[in-house]
């Protein structure tokens, strides 16, 4: 019989996981004869030790339920055990970019049936410096904005905060670009970029196709870089970005990348996963297929 941890943020989203959550158990243990038991998450860094002792453990199965950050630390916690126990994301923060990529059912019915049908697929999981993630790693102006949203915008507007607020913020930032050295294979390159992403997934920041070639178990991230420019153009690469039209515009280099390093001179914060995960200059790697993750029968992974 399948033994199964759920690790859940009770504060997450609009704290909807508090009703939803004890449905799941009865679901799992009741129709599905899973052996479950729940832990929610206290305050910064809980998810991760809970998901180490978990995966340390007797467990089969880790469900994370809560926001990116959550999911984070849960896939920290997984990851710095050393073991390869299954996981099953329950996306109920704001953004959610790889449960959407995903396409998890929210209908916690429908979630529960996922994970008795099954379907795993191994993904690559990033690490930036000493930190590990599942979607992406940034810096520059777009990281910028996520953190200008307040979190009583973000429950208000939920993903479209992103969005607004980043409209608002563009303008004012637009020229304060950032001098990076790049440094991929053996070769180093100076860049003057406006931002970098480092994604796993096709979706970043609420948006499907910021990463449009990006596959979540190819041993590669793919590394946007946005290179300074006139306002005029920089506008319109940002819609065309927001479309994911903006692969083959001059001022983007999209690599596929299994390891590099940027540095730079200015202080320049790293977001990973949405949380703030240090400052350059910072080393970045992919682990190829590390964690099995339990996916719908329907996702397909193109
Ligand atoms: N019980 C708790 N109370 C307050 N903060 C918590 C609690 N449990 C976990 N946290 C912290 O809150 C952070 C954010 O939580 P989480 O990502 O689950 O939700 P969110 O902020 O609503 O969603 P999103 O990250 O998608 O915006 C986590 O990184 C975690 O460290």
């Amino acid at each position: 019989m399948k033994r199964v941890k759920i690790i859940y943020n009770p504060d997450s989203g609009r704290r909807a996981l508090r009703k939803t959550i004890p449905e799941l158990e009865d679901i799992l243990t009741n129709e599905f004869k899973f052996i479950v038991d729940k832990e929610a998450t206290e305050g910064k860094n809980h998810g991760r030790e809970i998901a180490y002792k978990t995966a340390m453990g007797n467990y089969d199965l880790i469900v994370a339920a809560g926001g990116d950050g959550t999911v984070n630390e849960v896939v920290n916690g997984i990851m710095e055990s050393g073991q390869k126990i299954q996981l099953a994301i329950y996306p109920a923060g704001t953004v959610n970019d790889f449960g959407c990529h995903l396409n998890i059912p929210r209908n916690i019915r429908r979630f529960a049936e996922m994970i008795y049908e099954g379907r795993v697929i191994d993904v690559d999981i990033g690490l930036a410096g000493d930190r590990y993630f599942l979607n992406v790693a940034a810096g520059g102006l777009l990281t910028d904005v996520a953190h200008y949203v307040s979190s009583d915008a973000k429950t208000v507007l939920g993903k479209f905060a992103y969005y607004f607020e980043g409209i608002k913020v563009f303008p004012k930032q637009m020229f304060k670009s950032l001098k990076i050295q790049l440094k991929v294979g053996g070769l180093t390159e100076e860049k003057d970029i406006l931002f970098f992403l480092l994604a796993n997934s096709t979706h970043v920041g609420g948006f499907k196709r910021i990463a449009s070639e990006a596959k979540i178990n190819d041993g590669f991230m793919d590394l946007i870089l946005v290179e300074n420019s006139h306002i005029i153009d920089a506008a319109n690469l940002f819609f065309l970005m927001l479309q994911g039209n903006h692969v083959s515009h001059n001022n983007i280099t999209y690599l596929h990348v299994k390891e590099f390093r940027i540095m730079s001179k200015e202080k320049i914060n790293i977001d990973i996963d949405g949380e703030m995960g240090g400052t350059l200059p910072m080393t970045f790697k992919v682990i190829q297929e590390a964690i099995p993750m339990i996916v719908p029968m329907d996702f397909k992974n193109i």
